[in-house]
């Protein structure tokens, strides 16, 4: 007997889904043949004794499909799995795995409590060990092992020290930055503040002195500033590609915003290079905090659009892309939109396809200059295409066997993706790796 007392017909519901999970068919019968709406009561488990709508959830919130894939029961799944309502069915549902894009990696703890410390910063960037990385014109000095252009080359950073750089950061026009320290491999055994031995800091400046003579003072080999940052930038590894994510964003922040947008006096660098503030005392921009005194950050929705069929996708091509490559769609979002609704909106724009659901799957910051891609896929409610020729040159539909032999075969694609730094290459691929769900 239970503690407490059971209604008459809470008694009758129990009943019916105790002999339903046990598989007897005669009380089943009996028991329906008295009340036939037991089929869709629901017992203190919060199970029904026959699943009938499959998005009621038990009080586990497990559906139906959760359930037989949990137990293995792979083929009731894959059924369960098939639905009539067009567009969720090609979305992934809760099979995401998180996923590192490229200029994604955060190498550094970034210590931002530490800004304000000027005395710390002081201390921080005459360390022999402080690590400092040179830019000029936006661009990081780099070394490549070869005089070879081609984008298979990696480049890495040339990194100096205190020593090398002191002179250049005390001229009036160079920018410094604080990026934060190397992340601790192996958590300190000390408890203590004093016992911790201290990681090395790293900095980033900018610097508008003459570039031959900037580059005499490394000693690597083939260094230079990469004239085409969309380009040059993507043949670091993963760790130095994170480190210039931050550095030239906040640098080309720097580089233009010299003059206050609210009242147009000079700005200075503070707290470590990540804010500006203006010499006007008057300055409304002094009274509370302004998002004018800090980076900026663009969000930009980046989207594969998946047909209805969920066997093809949509890739535009600007007419500034390199001949026969097509990319996923993308735009900047607008003030007071969602990311869903402004890619609703930017595909609309740019290719008249219609769009429904929309699922976020993973983000990348784009330091070109200062872009958060916000990378989704989109499910088509609508296939005709009619381009924005003032945005994109072509759009089409590609069937998966013609984005699997862009990405994986030599021969003749009907594309060109764009290469694998960028989260258009990992969206069309991750969508590649998804079921049909057919
Ligand atoms: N990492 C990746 O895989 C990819 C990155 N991108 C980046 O996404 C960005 C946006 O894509 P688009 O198709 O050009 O956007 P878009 O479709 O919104 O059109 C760009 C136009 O929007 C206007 N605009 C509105 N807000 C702006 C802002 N904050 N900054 C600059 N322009 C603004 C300008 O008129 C600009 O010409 C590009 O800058 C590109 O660098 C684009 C495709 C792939
Ligand atoms: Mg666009
Ligand atoms: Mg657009
Ligand atoms: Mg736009
Ligand atoms: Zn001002």
């Amino acid at each position: 007997m239970t503690s407490y007392q059971l209604s008459a017909k809470d008694e009758m519901v129990e009943k019916f889904l105790d002999a339903a999970a046990r598989g007897d068919l005669s009380q089943v019968s009996t028991l329906l043949s008295h009340v036939p709406s037991l089929t869709n009561q629901t017992g203190y488990s919060g199970w029904t004794a026959l699943i009938c709508d499959k998005f009621i959830v038990n009080s586990s919130s497990q559906t139906a499909y959760d359930i037989a894939k949990f137990w293995g029961h792979k083929h009731i799944a894959d059924l369960l799995g098939q639905t009539d309502d067009g567009c969720q069915r090609v979305l992934l549902g809760s099979h995401i795995s998180p996923q590192e894009n490229y200029f994604s990696r955060e190498t550094l703890d970034r210590l931002s409590g530490k800004r304000t410390d000027e005395a710390w910063l002081e201390a921080k960037q005459r360390k022999p060990d402080t690590v400092y990385l040179m830019f000029s014109n936006l661009s990081p000095m780099v070394s490549t092992p070869q005089e070879d252009n081609s984008a298979a080359v990696e480049s890495k950073l040339c990194r100096f020290t205190y020593e090398t750089v002191k002179d250049l950061l005390q001229k009036p026009a160079t920018v410094l930055i604080f990026l934060g320290v190397e992340k601790r491999k192996n958590p300190s055994p000390y408890s203590s503040e004093e016992g911790i031995q201290e990681t090395p800091a790293w900095f980033a400046f900018s610097t508008d002195e003459d570039a031959a003579e900037l580059l005499k003072l490394c000693t690597e080999r083939n260094c230079s500033f990469p004239k085409m940052p969309n380009r040059d930038l993507l043949k670091l590894n993963e760790e130095e590609a994170g480190i210039v994510a931050q550095a030239r964003s906040v640098l080309a922040w720097h580089s233009r915003y010299s003059f206050c947008p609210t009242c147009g006096t000079s700005t200075k660098p503070e707290e470590g290079g990540h804010k500006r503030i203006c010499l006007n005392s008057e300055c409304r921009s002094l009274k509370g905090v302004h998002n004018t005194c800090y980076p900026r950050v663009d969000p930009v929705v980046i989207m594969l659009v998946i047909h209805p069929d969920g066997n093809q996708c949509l890739l535009g091509r600007k007419k500034i892309f390199p001949a026969r490559m097509f990319s996923c769609l993308a735009g900047f979002v607008e003030p007071g939109e969602t990311f869903e609704d402004a890619v609703r909106r930017e595909v609309e724009e740019e290719s008249g396809v219609q769009v429904g659901p929309v699922q976020y799957i993973s983000c990348q910051p784009w330091p070109m200059p200062s872009n958060l891609m916000i990378g989704c896929f989109a499910v088509a409610i609508s296939t005709d295409i009619r381009v924005d020729e003032n945005e994109i040159e072509e759009a089409r539909w590609f069937t998966r066997q013609q984005v699997i032999d862009s990405l994986f075969r030599e021969a003749s694609p009907a594309f060109i993706a764009p290469p694998r730094q960028t989260i258009a290459h990992q969206l069309i691929r991750h969508w590649i790796g998804m079921n049909a769900n057919l």
